[in-house]
């Protein structure tokens, strides 16, 4: 994990200039981040929209925090480019257009909830409506007495949310915010960031947590070795690691058409039920039930787990494989 980052050097006021340009709200093009012998991102290309939930998933030194770091200014790419909102990194920050919610750091203990969220916007020249808000937010309204070393592990991640919604960003960018934290913490964690982005804020995270990436992204982007080795919906990811199984009863069943049919891969057929891995189960379900007698239709995936050993173990060939892209 990087050093923590202090959400008050990240943001600044939000200024009339901060119009954002381009389609994307992040472009990575062909990035290359090396440290001595080690690349730590290696040749990555990545677009997000504006309004898109997007994890960031992979093994430890996969690459996540070096990309983050890119995209927040933090570092520069040695080759290839990184933009926000069509503008470098760095000025996207300055504009508040970007904030950051960072594992550690930034708080200081012996200030409540309140004070500390009301210090910051006068640090930022935000208003006390703007304070009511972000707490608000943030679910911090029943702990805005507590002092901040009282709090919990997850009422201080989302002190640091509400911190970094004070310049009202485009983009949040979140480094694994949530190690450390139970279940319970996790859960009110993420429905609050996930109620803000409803609004249409931009959201990226690095995550460990599959369960997270699956919940709460619109997008899941695996990377291994610096490279992106899968990109899609969670349920495009698991379909592309594991394929789906389509099962149904179907007496008579041929299994050279069934073959046959696209997006199937591979036919049994056990008596009157026959299994189909598919690639494109829908396909297959459709053809099954609006063209054939089948019944009692069953399509099972492997969960985001499977599909993550699946797309990040070694002998997989982590090609930089895609599955379809939602843009
Ligand atoms: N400042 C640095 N100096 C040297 N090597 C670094 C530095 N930052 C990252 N690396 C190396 O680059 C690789 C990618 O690290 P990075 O932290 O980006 O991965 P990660 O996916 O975020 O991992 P984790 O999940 O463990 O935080 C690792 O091999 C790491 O040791």
């Amino acid at each position: 994990m990087r050093p923590a980052v202090m959400i008050d050097v990240m943001t600044l006021t939000a200024s009339p200039e901060r119009s954002t340009t381009g389609p994307y709200a992040v472009e990575v093009v062909s990035a290359v981040k090396r440290f001595g012998d080690v690349t730590a991102v290696d040749g990555l290309s990545l677009s997000i929209r504006p309004g898109e939930v997007v994890a960031l998933l992979g093994p430890n030194g996969a690459g996540k925090t070096s990309t983050v770091d890119m995209m927040l200014g933090l570092s520069r790419p040695d080759t290839g480019t990184v933009s926000v909102y069509g503008r470098r990194p760095r000025d996207a920050v300055e504009l508040g257009l970007v904030s950051a919610v960072m594992q550690t750091g930034g708080l200081l203990k012996d200030y409540t909830v309140g004070e500390t969220v009301r210090l910051t916007a006068a640090l930022f020249g935000r208003g006390r409506g703007d304070v009511e808000k972000v707490i608000d937010r943030a679910g911090l309204g029943e702990v805005r007495g507590r002092l901040v070393g009282k709090c919990s592990g997850g009422q201080q991640q989302r002190l640091r949310f509400a911190m970094a919604l004070l310049p009202d960003p485009e983009l949040l960018i979140l480094d694994e915010p949530t190690t450390g934290m139970d279940v319970g913490s996790r859960h009110a964690f993420w429905s609050a960031i996930r109620d803000d982005a409803r609004a249409g804020r931009t959201v990226i995270f690095a995550t460990h947590y599959l369960e997270e990436a699956d919940a709460y992204a619109d997008r899941v982007v695996f990377m291994r070795r610096g490279q992106v080795v899968a990109d899609g919906t969670a349920a495009q990811v698991k379909a592309l690691a594991s394929g789906r199984t389509v099962r149904a009863t179907l007496p008579g069943a041929s299994r050279e058409e069934l073959a046959a049919l696209p997006g199937a891969d591979q036919v049994e057929v056990r008596g009157d039920t026959v299994l189909v891995q598919a690639s494109d189960a829908d396909a297959v379900a459709r053809h099954l039930l609006t063209r054939t007698a089948a019944h009692d239709l069953e399509i099972t995936s492997h969960n985001l787990e499977q599909a993550f050993l699946t797309l990040t173990s070694d002998d997989t060939g982590g090609d930089g494989t895609t599955t379809g892209d939602p843009r």
